[in-house]
């Protein structure tokens, strides 16, 4: 595959290349530029020159590109479908799913066609006017990560897009392939030539000098807290606005009056959903004192249903890449020598034929976490969950809360005053009620604490990439009178 700049196709310019490997099977999938310095630098001129042209063509006419890209991932699903379960390691109802998400989400922000608003506000006086209306930052630096990486680029790209500014995507190094295939349907549905640029390469590498570039105007990253961070200080040097979506620690609390089949159906979902790989993925599971034992019977005898291998027909793939799936093995060896109860799971399936190679881990719980444990702490982003009894509505929200990450949280209840008052009490940007995830596109996807800055979806989603400009008018062609100068030094000029 290639990068793309200035309208081309082309290989890094000093030709060198990683290896993407397959995560079902450990081999080389394919190779990708690693983009160099010079590279990004053609790029940020290309988006710059392109940047009037395409700001002044207006939401109709780039919302019909939008509307074409649609069309041709649409007719082209399949193999966007195929490319994230070779790439990701995805199953193949979850590569349905977010190719659907895809879909939905450059449809929705495409929508926003001739609906950006401005205001006129009243001056200081009768003939004075404030006209404020939304402009495009100029260049957005993209960055995406791996877990959904079709999802995660769209739903940077198209709000980016439709709202005027120019784009350089970097994708996360695990799934280089799924943004090119994406890129390629923007560039045919008639992207002009540096508008969307995109680079490929190590983010260890190439990220910081992409992020404090002096052409930057706005970056969106997807990605882990401590990548999020090391961003944020890069950005300041030019003082870029930032959107970071960064990690998550989802509570999941089943009340006594829970409806137990519902709360078990979206446990299997907010669990082993792309492997737990997701930042909205349940991190830690709490289940009330008086319903315990019963819920938790089930919830074992589910998982070890659940089988593992073949994405095509199993229902929990491999994790992303061997440091992923080291990160596992490492987690329930802390547990174990924490003497923490392993109920299910906590080893490396025994696979035969292709798949013996590939990150496979066996869903796994752990009973009785302390609520100081690395394991309800820090972000697990994988196939494991750990448990614990709570027994009154007091520890449940100071458990919930204690946490440095508040992204997404989960509450199951038939009881609709805990459901009013867990609304306000439960400080995570998103609280599921009796549902699973994934959050909608016309929701608004943001978190407090160390999950992030601003937010993602929405017309508050896609009102992050304008800014607000004022312009103050005075039209009432009188002398004019300025309350703190001495005015009669004007006089007979
Ligand atoms: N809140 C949310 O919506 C989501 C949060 N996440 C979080 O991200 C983590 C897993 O995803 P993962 O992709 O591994 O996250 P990473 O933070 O490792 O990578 C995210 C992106 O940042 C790039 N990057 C890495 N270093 C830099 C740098 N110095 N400057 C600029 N860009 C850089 C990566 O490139 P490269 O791949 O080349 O290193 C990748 O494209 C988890 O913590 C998860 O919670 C993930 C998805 C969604
Ligand atoms: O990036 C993610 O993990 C998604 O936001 C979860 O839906």
């Amino acid at each position: 595959m290639k990068i793309y700049i200035d309208g081309t196709w082309k290989e890094s310019s000093n030709g060198n290349t990683l290896n993407k490997y397959n995560p079902s099977t450990g081999e080389v999938l394919d190779t990708f530029p690693a983009a160099t310095k010079d590279d990004i630098d053609a790029a940020m001129d290309s988006a710059e020159s392109a940047f009037p042209s395409w700001s002044d063509m207006g939401t109709q006419e780039r919302a019909k590109i939008l509307y074409k890209a649609v069309e041709l991932i649409s007719q082209k699903r399949g193999e966007l479908e195929n490319l994230l379960t070779l790439e990701v390691g995805k199953i193949k109802r979850e590569a349905i799913d977010e190719v659907d998400g895809v879909i939905d989400q450059i449809q929705y922000y495409a929508e926003f066609e001739r609906k950006l608003t401005g205001d006129i506000v009243e001056g200081s006086s009768s003939k004075r006017k404030i006209f404020q209306y939304k402009v495009p930052y100029g260049i957005v630096v993209a960055i995406t990560p791996w877990n959904f990486p079709a999802a995660m680029v769209v739903r940077k790209l198209a709000p980016a897009l439709l709202t005027g500014n120019t784009v350089i995507l970097k994708p996360s190094s695990d799934t280089p392939l799924t943004a090119n295939w994406i890129v390629n349907k923007f560039i045919e549905a008639g992207i002009p030539k540096g508008v969307l640029n995109f680079v490929t390469g190590r983010g260890s590498e190439i990220g910081d000098y992409i992020v404090n570039h002096k052409k930057v105007g706005l970056v969106t990253m997807t990605g882990s807290t401590s990548t999020g961070q090391k961003i944020m200080q890069n950005a300041s040097s030019n003082m870029a606005k930032l959107i970071l979506e960064l990690g998550g620690k989802a509570p999941f609390i089943v009340w006594k009056d829970a409806d137990m089949i519902r709360a078990l159906k979206s446990l299997i979902w907010a669990k082993y959903l792309n492997v737990g790989q997701s930042c909205i993925a349940a991190e830690r599971l709490y289940i009330h004192e008086d319903i315990y034992d019963k819920f938790m019977s089930k919830f074992v005898a589910i998982t070890k249903k659940l089988t593992t291998g073949d994405p095509d027909t199993s229902d929990v793939g491999p994790l992303i890449n061997k440091n992923a799936l080291a990160g596992m093995v490492q987690t329930v060896n802390n547990a174990k020598d924490s003497g923490y109860k392993i109920l299910t799971g906590g080893n490396t399936p025994d696979l035969q034929g292709k798949y013996k190679n590939g990150y496979f881990f066996a869903p796994t719980i752990i009973e009785n976490v302390p609520q100081d444990s690395g394991l309800f702490q820090d972000e697990i982003f994988g196939p494991i969950i750990g448990t614990e009894k709570i027994s009154g509505v007091d520890e449940m929200y100071r458990k919930a809360n204690d946490s440095k990450f508040g992204l997404a949280s989960y509450l199951f209840t038939e009881d609709p005053e805990l459901m009013l008052e867990a609304s306000e009490k439960i400080r995570f940007g998103e609280l599921y009620i009796n549902m699973p995830g994934p959050e909608a596109s016309q929701g608004y996807h943001t978190g407090f604490r160390m999950t992030g800055q601003a937010g993602e979806g929405s017309k508050y989603g896609i009102n992050e990439y304008l800014k607000l400009k004022n312009v103050y008018v005075d039209y009432s062609k009188k002398a004019l009178y300025i309350n703190t100068i001495n005015n009669s030094l004007f006089d007979n000029l």
